[in-house]
């Protein structure tokens, strides 16, 4: 799609002086009660999935402007992907808000109408990083809508354009007194804190994401933090190497590895360490035939501070580049590139890369692959496992992630409908698809008490009275079926199921099915070996 003939507005701040009332009017709208209604988010989600589809043009251009992203990666990662996140939430909406009846009620309590309502949390500040300018901005905000909040959004000023185009999109086509663009950095940031939120989601660094919780945390607000981690990816000999290299080196081209779960390094079986570089460097010249630097699927690094920051990772590293090493400073760019290291204190495996460049790490097993990860950053955003399933298996029981993925580059991230989020210091919260409603709802319970159980509760007001707690307790306390060693007592249930299961108790009723289709079987066939005799 052509983008170059948009015109974008040059990045303007908003001014300070109306941050108070830009977030107040937010307030004003939710606490109007307009939001709650289901018909009018819908009708918002509708407005912003035609507004994605009127403005993508725009939105590919700032895109481009800002990250030089290829209008591929634009469109199928950004635009499109909210669109269609937008359309998941418009299609399931009605489910999602549905209120819930609680099932864990004792039969005591049945009658009480216990039951969950999905109310707003009320006006949202969303606060956005700079890699995915459009997509991370836009899907909380698609949460937001479908939950019933209202919404400030701070884009990151790092993507001007985006910023600018977002804002234009956002004011001009959603309720303009429910959803409002506040443009700018820091300061901006903070006048936006100094308001009243009623949730803030954060999407960014964890050094800024710790300032944001630090913050919140004095007005008690709560807060979803979506961080970044130092991801490690684990190649076994049992891997498939060639298929590991090819899926892995998309994983840090996308976005030029701008990627919040990109692999910061990879722990390589020593015995297939060199075949996975040279898969590698087959995978390279497979996707860029002309070199990374003429190929328009490269994105580029957002500016030269970041740029400074990776290229200094490449100059610190004790190890040897074995694939790309090429930069460019006046056109933003860096090859992919892989390192190969031996020690863990090397910067490539101590920093987020957050760019195209990542280490190759070779160890002798598993178990050290597995120490060498949970030393190195015990709660990454992602994890990423090559292997037979075992291996697999071991690795995600051994080592824990904010999301994970088998025999792949995360794609567990990549998919509009699924949770998303960190653990620990990777992040606090999910989102997307259902998980999204989530993120901006308060699960509120509700219980309604008939008139006429009064005389049923009477046990319960005073003048107490033991003989009828005594009572009540005889008749609803539930006994347990374990001793004070922890230890499942073998009462007459479990002996009744042990006989009618034919022994033991393992494998449930399949089992129990399994093992009397094997008797019925038997039964038939000495029925019929002594019909043969006869
Ligand atoms: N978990 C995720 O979903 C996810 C997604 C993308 C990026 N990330 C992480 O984000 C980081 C890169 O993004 P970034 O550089 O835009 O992040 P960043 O933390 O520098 O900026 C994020 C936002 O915070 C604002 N900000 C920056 N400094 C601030 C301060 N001192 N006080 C208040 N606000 C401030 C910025 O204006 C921006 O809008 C990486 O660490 C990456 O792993 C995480
Ligand atoms: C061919 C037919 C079919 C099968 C089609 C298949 C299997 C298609 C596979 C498509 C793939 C692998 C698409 C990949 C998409 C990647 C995306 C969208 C990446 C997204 C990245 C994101 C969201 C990044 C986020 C970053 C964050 C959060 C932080 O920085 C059938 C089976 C459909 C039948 C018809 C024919």
């Amino acid at each position: 799609m052509a983008a170059s003939k948009v015109l974008i507005a040059p990045f303007e701040v908003t001014p300070l002086d109306i941050i108070p009332a830009v977030s107040s009017t937010a307030r004003a709208t939710f606490a109007s009660h307009k939001t709650k209604d289901l018909q009018w988010r819908l009708v918002q989600l509708r407005k912003l999935y035609w507004a994605l589809d009127d403005f993508k043009p725009s939105l590919l251009a700032a895109l481009q402007q800002d990250l030089h992203k290829g209008g591929y990666e634009s469109d199928f990662t950004e635009v499109d992907w909210v669109k269609n996140d937008c359309l998941h939430m418009i299609n399931n909406l009605e489910t999602f808000a549905k209120t819930e009846k609680l099932k864990d009620v004792p039969v005591t309590y049945s009658m009480m109408n216990f039951r969950v309502k999905k109310e707003p949390l009320g006006t949202v500040l969303i606060i956005g990083p700079y890699n995915f300018p459009v997509q991370l901005v836009l899907a909380p905000l698609v949460g937001a809508i479908g939950a019933g909040c209202t919404a400030v959004i701070k884009p990151s000023e790092l993507t001007p354009a985006c910023a600018m185009v977002m804002k234009e999109m956002i004011e001009s086509r959603l309720d303009r007194n429910a959803f409002a663009v506040v443009n700018g950095a820091v300061p901006e940031t903070n006048a936006l804190m100094d308001e009243k939120w009623d949730k803030i989601m954060f999407t960014g660094s964890a050094q800024v994401g710790s300032i944001i919780a630090r913050k919140a945390a004095e007005t008690l607000t709560p807060v979803c933090l979506e961080l970044g981690g130092r991801n490690p990816a684990f190649v076994t000999k049992k891997a498939n190497l060639a298929l590991a290299a090819r899926r892995l080196m998309w994983g840090k081209c996308l976005n030029a590895g701008q990627v919040c779960m990109s692999h910061n390094y990879v722990l390589v079986d020593k015995d297939v360490a060199d075949t996975f570089i040279e898969f590698l460097k087959i995978s390279y010249k497979e996707m860029f035939p002309n070199g990374a630097k003429a190929s328009p699927d490269l994105s580029r690094i957002v500016n030269a501070r970041h740029f400074n920051r990776i290229k200094k990772m490449l100059d610190e590293t004790k190890g040897k580049i074995v694939m790309g090493g090429q930069m460019d400073e006046s056109e933003l760019f860096i090859e992919p590139t892989a390192v190969l290291v031996d020690s863990l204190d090397d910067p490539m495996m101590q920093e987020e890369s957050f760019g195209p460049i990542f280490s190759v790490y070779p160890v002798d097993n598993l178990d050290q692959a597995l120490n060498i990860a949970n030393a190195v950053h015990r709660t990454p955003l992602a994890l990423m496992a090559f292997g037979d399933k075992a291996e697999t298996t071991k690795i995600l029981d051994e080592m824990t992630s904010g999301g994970a993925c088998i025999n792949d580059a995360y794609f567990h991230g990549a998919v509009h409908t699924v949770p998303f989020g960190g653990v620990g210091d990777s992040g606090w919260g999910a989102y997307r698809g259902k998980a999204s409603f989530d993120n901006f709802t308060h699960f509120r319970t509700v219980s309604e008490t008939p008139n006429w159980m009064d005389k049923l509760l009477r046990v319960r007001y005073m003048p107490y009275d033991w003989s009828e707690l005594r009572f009540l307790q005889r008749w609803t306390n539930k006994k347990p079926n374990f001793d004070r060693q922890g230890t499942v007592a073998k009462g007459s249930g479990y002996w009744m199921w042990f006989f009618l299961g034919l022994g033991t108790d393992g494998g449930g009723v399949k089992g129990a099915l399994k093992r009397w289709l094997v008797v019925v079987a038997g039964y038939y066939l000495s029925v019929y070996v002594k019909a043969r005799r006869r």
